[in-house]
């Protein structure tokens, strides 16, 4: 029997207004293959964000429920809100040999690698302060207070980085989804070429005839 392949855990991060969304479902447009793992949230949702597709929108009680529970493989504080990713569905995911995205942040991310250093990391950086701060303006999906906050707390988030394996600079789109799918390409290769994966035909290959 050959060995369980299981799939890539690949993570994307980025500052609030980088891009960081709209560049992962373009990704996931190019690259069906890709599961994109839904959060649970206690944050309330924007106009237009629908339970189960965005996130899973839960009362704090129950998060904290949730947490108690075990059920996370990271979660963390971000702007004010609780952040989490389910275990369960990451995990039969990556069982069943198929590549997940998270899109977490920076504290999540280190969560992950402690327990699944193979994951794949990748922070998204936009081109200036400037722009970041037009494009959190420009969605309109904030109230002042929560823009200013998410801008305040870009800096502590850009700092970390250094400690994600890829940096993606979102200048231009297209240039930047080019990066994230070239990145994906190049591990799934790899990971093609891995000895494991070829144990079937080496086998064969020995076998008397
Ligand atoms: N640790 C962790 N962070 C998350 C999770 N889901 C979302 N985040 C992060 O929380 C931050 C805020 O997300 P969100 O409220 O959707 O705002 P946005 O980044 O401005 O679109 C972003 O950095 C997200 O990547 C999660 O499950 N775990
Ligand atoms: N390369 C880009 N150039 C200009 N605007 C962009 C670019 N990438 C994303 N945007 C816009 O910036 C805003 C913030 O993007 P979003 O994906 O919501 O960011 P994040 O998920 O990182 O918070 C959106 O209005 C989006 O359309």
């Amino acid at each position: 029997m050959s060995a369980n392949h299981g799939g890539t855990l690949f993570i994307v991060a980025a500052p609030s207004g980088a891009g960081k969304s709209t560049l992962v479902n373009a990704l996931l447009e190019r690259e069906p293959g890709i599961s994109l793992s839904i959060s649970h949230t206690t944050r309330p949702p924007r106009p237009g964000e629908q339970y189960g597709r965005h996130y899973y929108f839960v009362e704090r009680a129950e998060f904290e429920r949730e947490v108690a529970e075990g059920i996370f493989l990271e979660h963390a504080e971000v702007h004010g809100n609780f952040y989490g990713t389910s275990c369960k569905t990451v995990q039969e995911l990556l069982e069943q040999g198929r590549d997940v995205l998270l899109e977490i942040d920076w504290q999540g991310a280190a969560q992950i690698r402690k327990t699944k250093p193979d994951c794949v990391s990748v922070f998204i950086l936009p081109p200036s302060r400037t722009e970041l701060e037009r494009r959190l303006r420009g969605r309109g999906s904030d109230s002042e207070e929560v823009i200013e906050r998410r801008l305040r707390n870009s800096r502590g988030e850009i700092a970390h980085a250094h400690e994600f394996d890829y940096i993606v600079v979102n200048d231009r789109f297209e240039d930047a989804l080019d990066g994230i799918q070239a990145i994906v390409r190049a591990v799934r290769q790899r990971s093609e070429l891995q000895c494991q994966r070829h144990e079937a035909l080496i086998g064969e290959l020995l076998a008397e005839d």
